[in-house]
C-alpha cells in the first residue's frame, strides 16, 4: 500500500517499536512526525535522517506525552510542518516491574500518566485536529498482551494497558460518526530497551541471571522467536491504511502465538 500527501505522528518514535512504526509508515508513503522526549532528540533525529535518506519526509518533535499541552502542541506542529494531519500512533509507554504489594501512589501516577493519560490526550488532540481539517482520521494506540491477561510483577503496567483497551472501545463508538477509527495493537515479547529493563528488574526479584526471564518468555511463543518492531509495525500499517476502513474499536494481538482470543 502506498499513500500520498498524508501525515502520521508517532510518539515514542526515537527507539524500539515506535522507531519501527515510523520507518514503516514512511515506507507506506506517509510524512512522519517523530515525537519523543527532548532527552531522546538525538535518537529521534537519527530516525528522521533514516527516513529522509530513503526519500521520505519527516520531522522530529520534542514532547512529553504525559503532558496534555505537549501532545496538543505536537499535533499542531506536525500539521504546520508537514501540511496536514491524518494518523496518530499513541505508542510511547513505560514498563514498571513491581509486585502488587509494593506499588506506591507515585508508581501508579507515573505509569497511568504515561501509558493511559497520554492515549487520551492523543485521542483528543487528533480528533480535534481532524474535525478542524474537516476529514476523518486514524487513531492507533499501544496496548500489550498485558492488556488482555494481567502479568504478575507487571500489575500496574497491565492495569494501564487494560485501560487503553477500554478507552479505545469507548472512543471508537464516540468518534465513528466523524469518520474516525480508533484501534490498538497488542504486542507480545518485543526485543527492545523495554524488555532489557523488564529482564533486569525481574532478575532482581526472582534471582534469574541476565537474559533468563526473556528466554523463559520466548519459550512460550508458538512461532518460536522473539518479536521485532517490524512485526508490530505491519499491524500499525494495516490500521493506518485503507484496508482497515471498516475496523474500529479493536485491539489486535500481534504476539507470535502467546495468547488466543
Ligand atoms: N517491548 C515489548 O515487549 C512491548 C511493548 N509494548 C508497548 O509498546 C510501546 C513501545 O515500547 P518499546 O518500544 O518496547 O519501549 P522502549 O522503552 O524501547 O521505547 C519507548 C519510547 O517511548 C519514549 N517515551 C517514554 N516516556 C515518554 C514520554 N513521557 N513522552 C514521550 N515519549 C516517551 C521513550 O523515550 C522511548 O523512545 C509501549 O507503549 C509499550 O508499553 C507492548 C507490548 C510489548
Ligand atoms: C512489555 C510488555 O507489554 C510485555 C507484555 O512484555
Amino acid at each position: 500500500m502506498t499513500v500520498q500527501n498524508k501525515v502520521a505522528l508517532v510518539t515514542g518514535a526515537g527507539q524500539g517499536i515506535g522507531r519501527g512504526i515510523a520507518l514503516r509508515l514512511a515506507r507506506d508513503g506517509f510524512s512522519v512526525a517523530v515525537a519523543d522526549l527532548q532527552s531522546q532528540k538525538e535518537k529521534g533525529e537519527a530516525v528522521v535522517a533514516e527516513i529522509e535518506a530513503s526519500g521520505g519526509t519527516a520531522v522530529f518533535i520534542a514532547a512529553d506525552v504525559g503532558q496534555r499541552a505537549d501532545v496538543v502542541g505536537a499535533v499542531e506542529t506536525a500539521t504546520q510542518q508537514l501540511g496536514g494531519f491524518d494518523v496518530i500512533v499513541n505508542n510511547a509507554g513505560i514498563a514498571q516491574v513491581r509486585p502488587v504489594m509494593e506499588i506506591t501512589e507515585e508508581d501508579l501516577e507515573q505509569v497511568f500518566r504515561i501509558n493511559l493519560n497520554s492515549v487520551i490526550w492523543g485521542i483528543q488532540a487528533a480528533a480535534a485536529k481532524f474535525e478542524e481539517l474537516q476529514h476523518g482520521g486514524r487513531i492507533i494506540s499501544a496496548a500489550s498482551i498485558a492488556a488482555v491477561k494481567g502479568f504478575p510483577i507487571l500489575g500496574a503496567y497491565s492495569a494501564s494497558k487494560f485501560a487503553v483497551r477500554g478507552i479505545t472501545q469507548a472512543a471508537a463508538q464516540e468518534l465513528a460518526p466523524k469518520g474516525i477509527t480508533v484501534n490498538a495493537y497488542a504486542p507480545g515479547i518485543v526485543g527492545t530497551g523495554m524488555w532489557d529493563l523488564i529482564d533486569r528488574e525481574l532478575g532482581k526479584i526472582n534471582g534469574k541471571p541476565a537474559g533468563q526471564n526473556l528466554r523463559d518468555n520466548v519459550e512460550a511463543i508458538a512461532l518460536g522467536r522473539i518479536e521485532t518492531p517490524d512485526d508490530v509495525a505491519k499491524v500499525v500499517s494495516f490500521f493506518a491504511g485503507a484496508d482497515s476502513d471498516y475496523v474500529t474499536g479493536q485491539t489486535l494481538i500481534v504476539d507470535g502465538g502467546i495468547l488466543y482470543s
